[in-house]
């Protein structure tokens, strides 16, 4: 007769486990002593003492081998932002995490952090310390960022203190550090083909960059701190790092400090989102025999242009957090590990 394994605290898993976020965060896990298995698509690295599960979160019978035995599952798995693909989207942050809650409850986890986003609330417009009680935007930015609210929805609304299943949403925003695969990469490829020059708007307005350990030791204290009498069951929590920064300056900071010029002319912020937009209406009617992926997407030149950072008071409070690496510091060590992205003369 097959045995079952007793669930224990300290036995986690990480979905999407071979990700940017991911990564550290089974790094950070087992530093503090967790017994970490990864669920993902695919093996990302190899790390001694970690069981690696490849499947997809939409097969039930896959999630449900790699959760025996654990208590604590974090859901950080996403198709990238940038892939466009709507019917991807909704079957994997949709369908997908009906099937992860599923198999949660009927594997006996107990408590789901999700790594959601937070743009949850945003809609392409300023956005100035914004709290938790934001409502969901009704016209969200991209169709990732929509998918990224009926997710968030979805797991909230599955705590249940009284069954002993709890859930917490933990809402990063730009999130960055060594190994990111997305800003820095992105930025550098826009900087060598010349697109760098210009900024968008008066460079004046303000947003949340979060260092990737940060975000990490976030997801962590919300594990330790959800309890069924705690206040974070069935909540959302900003995780920043409480230093907005004007967007102009973090990408100067970066682009400068791997040897390209910062951007230098204006041009205003209205008239590149409607270029922007044209070019996306261009990109859709090519699509039958072309695939383009313009760099100035309406998204990014909406994120590039207004201010959009977020209070993370009720984290404070309710979990003590605080950020562990400054901004300063952060930015050091991400320019320092792409050596292979630095201009060369
Ligand atoms: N990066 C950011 O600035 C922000 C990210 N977030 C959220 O943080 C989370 C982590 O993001 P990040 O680390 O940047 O993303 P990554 O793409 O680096 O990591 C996501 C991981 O999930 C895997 N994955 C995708 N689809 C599936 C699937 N169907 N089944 C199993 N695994 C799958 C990916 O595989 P593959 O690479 O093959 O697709 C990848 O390994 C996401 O939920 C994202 O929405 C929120 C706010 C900001
Ligand atoms: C070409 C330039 C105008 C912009 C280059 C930098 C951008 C690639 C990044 C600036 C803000 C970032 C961001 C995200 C992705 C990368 C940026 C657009 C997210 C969309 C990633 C997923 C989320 O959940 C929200 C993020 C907001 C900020």
């Amino acid at each position: 007769m097959a045995t079952r394994i007793r669930p224990s605290s300290k036995r986690c898993v990480v979905i999407g486990g071979s990700g940017f976020l991911g990564r550290y965060l089974v790094e950070q896990l087992l530093d503090r002593g967790y017994s970490v298995s990864v669920f993902d698509i695919r093996q990302g690295y190899e790390l001694p003492g970690v069981t690696f599960h490849l499947g997809d979160l939409c097969d039930k019978g896959a999630l449900l081998a790699s959760l025996e035995g654990a208590s604590l599952v974090f859901h950080c798995a996403s198709p990238a932002p940038s892939c466009d693909d709507h019917a991807l989207f909704h079957r994997v942050n949709i369908d997908g995490t009906r099937t992860v809650l599923q198999a949660c409850q009927e594997a006996g986890v107990q408590k789901i952090v999700l790594t959601s986003s937070a743009s949850v609330v945003y809609e392409g417009t300023d956005i100035k310390n914004g709290m938790e009680d934001l409502p969901y935007a009704k016209k969200p930015i991209d169709y990732y960022t929509e998918t990224k609210i009926q997710q968030e929805r979805l797991v909230l609304e599955a705590c249940d203190p009284e069954k002993g299943f709890l859930t917490v949403a933990i809402r990063p925003h730009g999130i960055f550090g060594p190994r990111d695969p997305q800003l820095v990469p992105i930025l550098v490829d826009a900087a060598r083909r010349g697109k760098m020059k210009f900024l968008i708007g008066d460079g004046t307005n303000l947003v949340d960059f979060t260092f990737v350990e940060n975000v990490v030791h976030g997801h962590i204290l919300a594990a330790e701190r959800l309890r069924p009498d705690s206040p974070l069951c069935g909540k959302a929590y900003h995780i920043t790092n409480d230093e907005p920064v004007r967007f102009w300056d973090f990408m100067s900071q970066i682009l400068v400090g791997l040897g390209y010029d910062a951007p230098r002319y204006r041009l205003p912020y209205r008239l590149v989102y409607v270029l922007a937009l044209l070019l996306w209406l261009l990109v859709l009617l090519l699509r039958p025999v072309m695939k383009l992926r313009p760099t100035f997407t309406p998204m990014r030149v909406a994120l590039a242009g207004t201010h959009h950072y977020y209070s993370c008071a009720r984290a404070k409070q309710d979990m003590g957090y605080q950020p562990l690496v400054s901004l300063k510091d952060g930015v050091t060590r991400t320019v320092e590990s792409y050596p292979h992205l630095r201009r060369v003369a």
